[in-house]
Parts: structure tokens; C-alpha cells; sequence
């Protein structure tokens, strides 16, 4: 039987932990066949993001076309999109289809993968058309331009006017430090926000891990699983790869969360 198969819409990590490496990985865990499609080449470490390198965007949407033309695509994720006009297509072109939209504008190192005009087009062009957006708290911040608490936060996005209606918002993170868990807040138009909680990983092995929940939501989609569910079991293969990678010391700054599937022998 076919898996399904899902597609990343996102930016290469040279250094393996977020990006497409993180999303691929993630893919084939959870049994989806993974599309790829690059918008933009890092050279990146678990420090820094030291270049970036755009993919002009004719190829960009050679890469969506050639996808879409001849693969069964069951749910598609974007990740970092970089400049105002690949938010754009890609928001022409992904508009109708089971959408999960990480907003990506600052890295966990700290470094700005999309600046202002980059935040106007996802809020005018990508938002309208996501079925379900996954900024973290600074995210979710930067895109309403105020502060709030998560939950409130995840309403006033759910709540951005659009073309179409139905899109929903999990703003992801809490304060695990305060409560040793981590809660996601889920807003679907019409619903009362919930709290999605789980136990937190004390660890700085944290590079990539909006990439990999953001897969890992996809690929459930993908698999058929309600939204809800789909972000339930997000959240626990998000804790159950950071807890693999815990004890690792890989690189000089925020390691990587595991891409790896248990053991490390
Ligand atoms: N230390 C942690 N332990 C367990 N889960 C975590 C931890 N840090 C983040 N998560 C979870 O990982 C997912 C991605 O969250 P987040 O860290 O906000 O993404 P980002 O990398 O974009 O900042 C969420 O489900 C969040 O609750
Ligand atoms: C190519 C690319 N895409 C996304 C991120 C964000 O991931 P993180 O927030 O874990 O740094 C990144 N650092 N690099």
C-alpha cells in the first residue's frame, strides 16, 4: 500500500537539526513519504546562521509545480519561506490544500530568517489559506505586533481576517521552567482555546524542534488524524526526540534535537 506523502516548503540547515533535514527525518518516522522543496540554502550551525542563500523564485515554483503535477500531496508544511514574494506563491499555489504554516521568522540561535516584509506577506497572503498556523510565542508576537498570554495570543491569530474561515492556531512553548511542562494552546474559529500540555525535557538540545513539531503535525495530518490528535501526538514525538538527544554534547552551541529513532549505539 502507498504511504501517504507530505511536502516541506522550507530552508536547508547545514548543520542537520532544523530546516528540510529535520522535516525529511521527521516524515519518515511517522511513516509519510516526504516532498521537498527548497526555498533557500543556510549555511548554519548549532551557533549561528552564518549565509543564506535564496532560491530565485521561477525555481521555487519549478520545484512546487514539478511536486504537485505528479505526487498524491496529502498535507503540505512551510517552514522558512524567507522573502515576501516566496510567501506569496506559495500561498498561490498551496491555497485549498491541507496547510500547516510555520511561520519562521527568527531562528532559535537568534538570527532573523525573515524580516518585516516577510512578516506582512504571511499575515496578507499565508494566513488567509493555512488550515492550522504553529508560530512560537515570539512568533505569534511578532506576527499580532502586541503581547499576551499564549492562549489569548492563539485566539487574536485565529481571528485574523482572511478569504476563508476555518483556520486554526497553536501557539507553541509555554514555560516549561515554571511548571515542568510545556503547553501548547490550540484556538479553532468558533471554539474555546485549549491547552495541549506535556511533560518538558530539561535540555539546550533544542535546535530544530518548531521544525520537527511542525512535521510531525503534518505528517499526522496527512495520516488522517483530527487536528487535535494530530497536535496531541506532535507534542509527544517532540518530547520523546528531545529526551533521546538530552545527554548529547554535538556542537558549541544549542544542539540538535534527535532525528534519530531511539538508542544512539
Ligand atoms: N524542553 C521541552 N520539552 C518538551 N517539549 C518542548 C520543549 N521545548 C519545546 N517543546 C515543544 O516543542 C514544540 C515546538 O515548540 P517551540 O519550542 O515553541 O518551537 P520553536 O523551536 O519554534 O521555538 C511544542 O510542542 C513545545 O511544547
Ligand atoms: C533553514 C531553517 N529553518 C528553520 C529554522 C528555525 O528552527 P529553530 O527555531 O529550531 O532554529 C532554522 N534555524 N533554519
Amino acid at each position: 500500500m502507498n504511504p501517504p506523502v507530505a511536502l516541506t516548503i522550507a530552508g536547508t540547515d547545514s548543520g542537520g537539526a532544523a530546516g528540510t533535514a529535520a522535516d525529511l527525518a521527521t516524515f519518515a518516522a511517522l511513516g509519510v513519504h516526504g516532498a521537498c522543496v527548497i526555498t533557500a540554502v543556510t549555511a548554519q550551525d548549532t551557533t549561528d546562521v552564518s549565509d543564506i542563500h535564496p532560491i530565485p523564485v521561477a525555481t521555487l515554483e519549478a520545484q512546487l509545480h514539478a511536486v504537485f503535477d505528479d505526487l498524491p500531496v496529502a498535507a503540505v508544511k512551510t517552514g522558512m519561506l524567507g522573502s515576501a514574494e516566496a510567501v506569496e506563491l506559495v500561498a498561490r499555489l498551496c491555497a485549498g490544500r491541507p496547510l500547516v504554516v510555520d511561520p519562521v521568522l527568527v531562528a532559535t540561535s537568534g538570527a532573523v530568517l525573515g524580516g518585516e516584509d516577510v512578516r506582512r506577506a504571511y499575515l496578507d497572503h499565508l494566513l488567509p489559506v493555512a488550515t492550522v498556523v504553529t508560530p512560537n510565542l515570539d512568533e505569534a508576537r511578532a506576527l499580532l505586533g502586541h503581547d499576551g498570554s499564549p492562549e489569548e495570543l492563539a485566539v487574536a491569530l485565529a481571528g485574523v481576517r482572511g478569504p476563508t474561515s476555518g483556520r486554526a492556531v497553536i501557539v507553541t512553548g509555554g514555560d516549561p521552567a515554571a511548571t515542568g511542562e510545556c503547553t501548547d494552546w490550540l484556538a479553532e474559529p468558533g471554539k474555546p482555546a485549549v491547552p495541549i500540555s506535556h511533560p518538558a525535557v530539561p535540555t539546550s538540545n533544542d535546535h530544530g524542534t518548531g521544525c520537527t513539531y511542525s512535521s510531525a503535525l503534518a505528517a499526522h495530518l496527512a495520516r488522517g488524524a483530527p487536528l487535535r490528535e494530530a497536535a496531541e501526538q506532535a507534542a509527544a514525538y517532540v518530547t520523546r526526540q528531545l529526551a533521546i538527544s538530552q545527554s548529547w554534547t554535538l556542537g558549541r552551541g544549542r544542539g540538535p534535537i534527535a532525528h534519530t529513532i531511539g538508542g544512539t549505539r
